[in-house]
């Protein structure tokens, strides 16, 4: 694929159909970290305005801690989880009903979808997660996503939502991806640093990570700060789809592909969206170590992972997780969506198709990872 130029980059922006847009707690909060609603309603009404037009809208918005800690008398963001998703039960129901009222100003009805990467990663969730947002996109809502803060495991939470509204523009088939943040552009290196200036145009964000000088959150709100945004204009570029990153206020003319924040190329023709989801959804919870034979079909492609080839299984997981395929040095491969459980798999390590079912029964006549669910890394 050829590199295009910024200008087309941004025309293709103004021209999407589908759009996702992820608002960060920093761009909906006053200074004390409390939800600011006139910042919300700017929002709304710039979306409004894509959707009115025809746009097909999805919102990914934090802000659910930030709406809930200040009703429930915290003077600051709880810092503990078990609090963090108490607050997050309280501010949701907060926040969703700030956005009823604020697009219900332009007769535009809204969805909520929580979402937790452990019950998106299985194939049938993420089909009904896809389905749910297509018929609400045909319907004229506009879905608002968050992760769900309240049910999220600690271990394999998004945390942030830049990664998580990159798999849901994946998802969509979204055209473009805008991420609405408190800085108006990337630079490069933090805004606070002297020199630093704004980068207004990324024509491969995979080659460009090393020039840029990124830290984590510069709010007292936000969480993953430049670093997960980077992460999700990566992904979204490998899925084919253009990025602009700025700050709120500019949302209306990043839309309309003015010169505004910094924009992302596409890097990539699109590819299988649900293949990017396992590749990108969560961390693996465990890895399959494999012999030479298996890792030279793995790394060729369209190989699936046989327990003839399988070595060891380590880690704790159930059928349908995420897990690191290995080489025997420990090199990753691959990463897949396991057939087995981890307790399963020891009987099955060596084992050819005829001998699993002879000695283990038909059902552990099956790959330990199918090819459909297996992506290289
Ligand atoms: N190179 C950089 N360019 C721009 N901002 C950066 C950079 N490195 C770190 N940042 C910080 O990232 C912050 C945005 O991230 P974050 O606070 O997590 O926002 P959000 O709540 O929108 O997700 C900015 O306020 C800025 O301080
Ligand atoms: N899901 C959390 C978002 C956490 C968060 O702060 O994310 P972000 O502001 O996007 O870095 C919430 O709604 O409060």
């Amino acid at each position: 694929m050829s590199t295009p130029s910024q200008a087309e980059v941004r025309r293709s922006i103004a021209a999407a159909g589908t759009i996702v847009v992820k608002v960060g707690s920093s761009s909906l909060t006053q200074p004390s970290g409390h939800l600011d609603p006139a910042k919300l309603d700017a929002l709304a009404a710039a979306l409004a305005q894509v959707r009115l037009m025809g746009g097909r809208v999805v919102l990914v918005s934090s802000g659910a801690i930030a709406a809930g800690f200040g009703p429930l008398g915290f003077d600051s963001r709880p810092a503990d989880v078990a609090t963090q998703q108490a607050t997050a039960a309280v501010g949701q129901g907060l926040l969703m009903a700030r956005y009823e009222t604020a697009f219900g100003r332009f007769g535009i009805r809204v969805g909520q979808i929580l979402i937790t990467a452990e019950d998106t990663i299985r194939a049938t969730q993420y089909r009904n997660v896809q389905r749910t947002l297509d018929r609400l996109l045909d319907l004229g809502v506009v879905p608002i996503i968050n992760e769900n803060d309240s049910l999220a495991s600690n271990e394999i939470r998004f945390g942030d939502n830049d990664r998580l509204s990159a798999l849901i523009a994946n998802l969509v088939r979204a055209e473009a991806l805008v991420l609405l943040t408190d800085v108006d552009a990337l630079y490069t290196a933090p805004p606070s640093q002297p020199g630093s200036h704004r980068v207004e145009y990324v024509p491969n964000v995979i080659d460009a990570l090393g020039d840029i000088t990124v830290s984590g959150s510069g709010s007292k709100v936000g969480t993953g700060g430049m670093v997960t945004k980077l992460e999700a204009a990566r992904v979204a570029a490998v899925s084919g789809i253009p990025t602009v990153l700025t700050c709120a206020a500019n949302a209306g003319p990043a839309m309309m592909g003015d010169p505004v924040g910094t924009v992302f190329a596409p890097v990539k023709a699109r590819g299988s969206s649900r293949r990017l989801w396992i590749g990108f959804a969560a961390e693996p919870r465990g890895s399959i170590m494999v012999d030479a034979g298996a890792a030279k079909a793995i790394r060729g492609g369209r190989a699936s992972l046989l327990a003839a080839g399988a070595l060891e299984a380590r880690g704790d997981f159930s059928a349908g997780d995420p897990v690191w395929i290995d080489d025997e040095a420990g090199t990753h491969l691959a990463r897949g969506l396991a057939g087995f459980d981890s307790e399963e798999i020891p009987q099955m390590l060596g084992r050819n198709t005829a001998q699993l079912k002879r000695f283990l029964g038909p059902e552990y006549a099956h790959p330990l990872v199918h090819r459909d669910n297996l992506v290289l890394v």
